[in-house]
């Protein structure tokens, strides 16, 4: 059998390159991005400002701020072909497949799509930060047979996001917590969604091919797919009373509990589940009633219990999209939404200082065979 030293499964705790993005540091509970703390961030300053800093490496002063904000909002709008292959997609296609498929057709409209210089993909990142939360809301409206929806540029970012999918104009909180939701979502070191776009990048293949293979990577339930999952198993309990008999029948059935365990944190909190606790808090002040809330703490409470394991991200941010009025199918999409400026700076650092991924395996299978 042939052998190649240092097979971990999984790539488990393999260093894949070097990054000046971010860094998971686990010890101090601190998801570093670009030298900030991204909770710190996320609670004083806004999801834009976070694009700014991922994408030039330091923080905009306001007015840089807002003149991202005009260069993201002169790209709104999807060309009218996609819009066309988007409503032709069967209603009942999954809303990551749909996502996928229309970032993959708006590469076909982008004159700069083999431009892989820093400018050129700089300016392809603007235009999917400013077509995707488009893709996202109106490939789900038009399954729905829902009027589509135009951007509106006067709104902020954000809240323009949200009104896509909801249709309606969001209040402060909830356009705020859905900033704060991106934020959290928007950059994540090497999860298997930014190693996948890596690597298609590392062929030198174009940007929209690496998101897209992203969006594939990020479909699965182990990964962002989780958070449509929590809200089903949330729903299912219905109540405070019955999450815990659920959650241990979930348990000897040998299922895995969605949103709980991370590979990096796996022992240890993440810290953007306790932020999202905090906003599901907030969401559920403003509304007088407390239901979800306390049946998440008590679902966290058991698993703690009974596992040892620790909530992520997923497991605060479905029940914060629940209250703020979103359709469960499009909780990944807009993880992958918000994820795509992370995505797309991972893809500009491969390109600038690229070598081809091209890892060995460990044989297993037979030798000596003759036909
Ligand atoms: C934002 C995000 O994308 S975060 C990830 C979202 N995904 C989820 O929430 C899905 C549920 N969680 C999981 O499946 C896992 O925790 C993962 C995939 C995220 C990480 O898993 P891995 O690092 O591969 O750990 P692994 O699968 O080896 O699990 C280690 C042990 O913990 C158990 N475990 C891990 N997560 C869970 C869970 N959610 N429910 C029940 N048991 C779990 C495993 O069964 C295993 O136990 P064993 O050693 O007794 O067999
Ligand atoms: O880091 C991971 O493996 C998954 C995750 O939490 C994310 O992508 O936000």
């Amino acid at each position: 059998m042939a052998t190649v030293q240092n097979f971990t499964p999984g790539l488990e705790g393999i260093i894949a390159c070097d990054t000046a993005i971010s860094f998971l540091d686990v010890e101090h509970e601190e998801i570093v991005i670009r030298g900030y703390d991204l909770i710190e961030i996320s609670k004083k300053l806004k999801y834009l400002d976070l694009v700014y800093l991922l994408l030039e490496s330091r923080l905009p002063s306001d007015e840089e701020r807002d003149n991202l904000e005009r260069e993201i909002k002169a790209e709104y709008g999807l060309p009218e072909n996609v819009l066309a292959i988007l409503k032709l997609l069967p209603r009942q296609m999954d809303a990551m497949d749909a996502l996928r498929t229309g970032i993959s057709a708006l590469a076909g409209f982008d004159p700069e799509l083999e431009d892989h210089s820093p400018e050129a993909n700089r300016r392809k990142t603007i235009r999917l930060l400013a077509r995707i939360p488009a893709i996202v809301a109106n490939s789900y409206r038009a399954g729905q047979n829902l009027p589509l929806l135009e951007d509106r540029p006067e709104l902020s970012y954000s809240a323009n996001f949200l009104y896509l999918i909801t249709g309606t104009t969001p209040g402060e909180l909830e356009a705020s917590i859905f900033d704060q939701s991106l934020m959290v979502y928007s950059e994540h070191e090497m999860p298997n969604s930014t190693f996948t776009a890596r690597v298609i990048a590392s062929t030198l293949s174009d940007i929209y091919g690496a998101v897209t293979g992203a969006t594939a990577s990020l479909k699965g339930k182990l990964h962002g797919g989780a958070n449509e999952a929590v809200m089903r198993m949330l729903l299912e309990a219905g109540t405070e009373h019955k999450i815990e008999p659920l959650i241990m029948e979930k348990l000897r059935n040998k299922e895995r509990i969605m949103g709980f365990g991370h590979r990096v944190y796996m022992k240890k909190a993440d810290p953007r589940a306790l932020f999202m606790k905090e906003a599901l808090l907030k969401l559920c002040d403003e509304i007088g009633n407390w239901e979800l809330y306390d049946m998440c703490v008590i679902g966290e409470e058991v698993i703690k219990r009974e596992k040892k394991l620790y909530p992520n991200l997923d497991y605060y941010a479905a029940p914060v999209y629940f209250l703020l009025g979103i359709p469960i199918d499009l909780y990944t999409p807009i993880f992958l939404s918000a994820r795509t400026i992370g995505l797309c700076s991972h893809v500009m650092e491969q390109i600038g200082n690229n070598r081809l991924f091209r890892p060995r395996v460990q044989y297993t299978g037979p030798r000596n065979l003759h036909p």
